[in-house]
């Protein structure tokens, strides 16, 4: 896997590419691109790749005999793995600044079929709370490589954490805006769609929503199997 980030002039490697985003660069927005490969519907159409990777995280997309150039902080080739896209998307910074205090967050955007959910949580059949005492169990599951950018992230929290020692409270809310309604996923009884309010203290905040308090990264794995499960009986 090469990672092509506008930060460095470099092409660089996964393995040394890790703290591109993380040291060099302050901006407030990452913008990552992770370009997926064809899937057995576009082989078998005979499909190919229209973009082009000239490398310090430009991508051009020829369409019509004309070619479109676009900018990202770094962009992700076909066979990026799983782990090479948490260590090197810059998702850890998030969760450092998060311990620091600022509010952060991690958006999946792409069209229906381009890969968030396979980046965020991994695949379908994955289960979303691999086994974890310290580290992930291998062996206990034939996918642990597939595990998303969430699962990786509830663990480096919480070995972040170990780290410095310092004791933090963990809470957890899982909510989907499905049709522009809010819908807590944690708290299913609560059958009407919340509200979204803005007070000068909290800024803007959704009204009674469920949220748990985590303190392992067992609690954490079972909010998010509990979400996932939830927003599936809703659609
Ligand atoms: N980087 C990847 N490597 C291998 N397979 C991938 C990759 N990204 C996506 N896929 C596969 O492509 C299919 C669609 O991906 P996924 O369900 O994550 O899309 P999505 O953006 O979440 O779609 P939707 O918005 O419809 O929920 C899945 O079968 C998924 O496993």
């Amino acid at each position: 896997m090469r990672l092509y980030t506008h930060m460095s002039s470099t092409t660089l490697s996964s393995s040394a590419a890790d703290t591109a985003l993380d040291e060099t660069n302050d901006d407030q927005f990452n913008v990552v691109l992770r370009i997926r490969p064809l899937n057995g519907l576009e082989l078998n159409r005979k499909d190919t790749f229209t973009v082009d990777l000239p490398g310090e995280g430009h991508v051009a997309i020829e369409t019509n005999g004309s070619s479109r150039n676009f900018t990202f902080n770094a962009v992700f080739e076909p066979d990026a793995s799983q782990e090479e896209l948490f260590d090197n998307c810059g998702i850890t910074r998030l969760v450092d600044m998060a311990l620091s205090g600022y509010a952060c967050t991690a958006l999946a955007f792409g069209q229906t079929g381009s890969g968030k959910t396979h980046t965020m949580t991994g695949p379908p059949s994955q289960p979303s709370t691999p086994v974890f005492n310290g580290e992930f169990q291998e062996g206990k599951s034939p996918d642990l490589d597939m595990i998303g950018l969430i699962q990786r992230s509830f663990k480096y929290l919480f070995q972040q954490m170990k780290d410095v020692g310092e004791s933090k409270v963990v809470r957890a809310s899982y909510l989907e805006i499905y049709n522009e309604q809010v819908i807590d996923l944690l708290n299913p009884a609560h059958k009407r769609y919340l509200s979204v309010r803005w007070s000068k203290n909290k800024g803007f905040y959704v009204e009674n929503l469920f949220t748990i308090e985590c303190n392992s990264m067992d609690d954490l794995s079972a909010v998010l199997e509990e979400g996932e499960l939830k927003c599936c009986i809703f659609k």
